[in-house]
């Protein structure tokens, strides 16, 4: 079943064309790798989803709903790139702040487990300004996982982990996916999205240039079997590849 479709989705910065027709869509308890260079507009089409930035054409709807309605926000959640942290607020109080915004009811228990689950226990009641970037980030996963959303949109969530938060975030990822979540994860870790997507979707200049999973890539341009998803991405997005 479809969860998140976009549509025709269009945002521009002045001249630039962050995101220039885009359509995609994700099923329930799919892993999605957003790939593509640098300023191909992965970042842009997340916020645009979430709504942290005003779209200019298209269409997004989660569960058929427009991604603007008070009932498809309770189903999203967005994790930036950047942890977006309270330096004046401890880690507890984050996670009291979503509960709060949420209105969610017997949320401590799993507010609990989650810090539990992200080695942040120690961390429970130290100030923002006081974590380390890892730790600001896991603090900013266990608030979008808070509220238990049904999509979830990553930003290169495993850069500035240690491994073991890394191989946590893993195991996270897989247990969403478990539970019938879909996740939309933009990374350029591509071994990484290799071994943990379902499917990914290229972009580039704001364009969705491929899609599908690491077999159908390897059809598109005749590659060999074994031939990664790094190899892959390289040929696909390559100028010469038009
Ligand atoms: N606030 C902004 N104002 C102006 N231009 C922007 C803004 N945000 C993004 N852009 C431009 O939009 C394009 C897409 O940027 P975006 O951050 O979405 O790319 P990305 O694929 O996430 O890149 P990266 O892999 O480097 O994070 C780029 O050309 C970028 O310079």
């Amino acid at each position: 079943m479809t969860v998140l479709e976009v549509n025709g989705l269009k945002k521009y910065f002045g001249k630039t064309k962050a995101v220039d027709g885009l359509s995609f869509s994700l099923s329930e308890g799919e892993v999605v790798g957003l790939l593509g260079p640098n300023g191909a507009g992965k970042t842009t089409t997340l916020k645009c989803i979430v709504g942290l930035l005003r779209k200019a054409e298209g269409t997004i709807t989660i569960d058929g709903m427009d991604h603007r309605s008070d009932v498809a926000r309770a189903k999203l959640a967005y994790i930036p790139e950047v942890p977006d942290i309270y330096e004046g607020l401890t880690v507890w109080d984050h996670l009291k702040f979503i509960a709060l915004a949420y209105n969610l009811h017997d949320w401590e228990k799993r507010a609990n487990d989650l810090i539990h689950r992200f080695d942040l226990m120690e961390k429970r009641n130290e100030l923002g300004m006081h974590l380390s970037k890892g730790m600001k980030q896991k603090t900013m996963i266990c608030c979008a996982l808070l509220h238990d959303p049904d999509v979830l949109l990553f930003d290169e969530p495993l850069i500035g982990l240690d491994p073991k938060a890394v191989h946590e975030l893993k195991e996270v990822f897989m247990d969403l996916k478990a539970l019938g979540k879909s996740l939309l994860i933009s990374t350029h870790m591509l071994d990484t999205a290799q071994n943990l997507c379902d499917r990914v979707l290229v972009m580039k200049s704001g364009k969705l240039i491929a899609e599908g999973t690491i077999d159908d890539l390897r059809k598109r341009v005749q590659a060999a079997q074994e031939s990664t998803l790094e190899e892959l991405f390289l040929e696909i997005t390559s100028d010469e590849n038009k």
